[in-house]
């Protein structure tokens, strides 16, 4: 899918050359068998997802729990094989080596989930945001580097001397996202990044990746469970469900005038969406 297309059905290419695309992609996953002589059971997590991700674009990826979203991230950031498909970026496929993971590390970095597990604990903040830039031989004073993107997402400079559990949940959500950014990646792939902090500091960690995507003009790709994040940060929208994407286009769009049955009960599903589409535009 690489265009957008509108409720009249006329095409809206998005704007920018492709830098993600995936071809029809498949993921199994096996299960262990159950008992001695219990099936090996299998699931099927990506079931055909083809996508196109384009310069600039800010991407958002919802479906409810289990449907594939995390697995087809992990995908394109080359932490999981396909069990058939392709992927590339800026054009070039990505195989799972090591060579062209390095490649990639410099271009597209991961933020996910849960901060507290995704940040070694023993390690102190300053090194953790630096890592990436030891790991990918990146030149340069590392640590004005690690001081400018602590300011960036609005931490103070001491912290480069502690340690992560001397944190909040929201403040190591921050951290992560310095580190992803030291590389200086143009994409960027959010898994879940606001959906373990607490409700009162969502809305000011969305803001920080909203102001650095912005002003870095990076590509984002943000999967969430939560459609009204997604509607925060997203212009345009992919639904998944079962492994597959069902539909796809500009977020207002797709969330006022849904047009596949999963899309619309998702969205009846969320009140406060429901609430905000039929004040503002008098959708019931
Ligand atoms: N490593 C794994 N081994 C076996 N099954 C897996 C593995 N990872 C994911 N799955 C299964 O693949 C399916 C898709 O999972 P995935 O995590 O990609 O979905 P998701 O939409 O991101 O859900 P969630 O938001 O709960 O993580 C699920 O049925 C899940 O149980």
């Amino acid at each position: 899918m690489s265009s957008t297309v509108d409720l009249q059905g006329s095409a809206q290419p998005p704007q920018g050359e492709p830098v993600i695309e995936v071809e029809d992609v498949r993921r199994v996953y096996g299960r262990p068998r159950s008992g001695l002589f219990g099936k090996a059971a299998s699931v099927t997590a990506l079931d055909g997802v083809s996508l196109t991700v384009h310069r600039g674009e800010k991407l958002g990826i919802v479906g409810e729990s289990g449907c594939g979203k995390s697995t087809l991230l992990r995908i394109v950031a080359g932490l999981h094989r396909p069990t058939s498909g392709r992927v590339r970026v800026e054009g070039r496929e990505v195989t799972g080596s090591d060579r062209d993971l390095a490649w990639l590390r410099r271009r597209l970095q991961v933020v996910f989930q849960d901060p507290m597990s995704s940040l070694d604990p023993r390690m102190r903040v300053g090194d953790i945001i630096a890592e990436p830039l030891v790991g990918l031989r990146v030149e340069g004073d590392h640590r004005a580097r690690v001081a400018e993107l602590l300011e960036a997402v609005g931490l103070d400079a001491e912290a480069a001397e502690r340690y992560p559990h001397m944190f909040s949940g929201g403040q190591r959500q921050r951290i992560s996202i310095a580190r992803a950014l030291a590389p200086r990646p143009q994409v960027l792939l959010a898994d879940e990044p606001v959906s373990a902090l607490d409700v009162s500091v969502r809305a000011q960690v969305l803001n920080v990746v909203e102001r650095l995507v912005a002003d870095l003009d990076l590509t984002l790709v943000f999967v969430s469970h939560d459609l009204s994040v997604v509607r925060h940060v997203c212009e345009r929208v992919v639904v998944m469900t079962r492994g597959r994407i069902v539909e796809e286009g500009p977020t207002e769009q797709v969330y006022t005038h849904p047009r596949h049955d999963y899309t619309k009960a998702l969205v009846a599903a969320v009140p406060s969406v429901r609430r905000a589409l039929t004040e503002e535009r008098g959708v019931g």
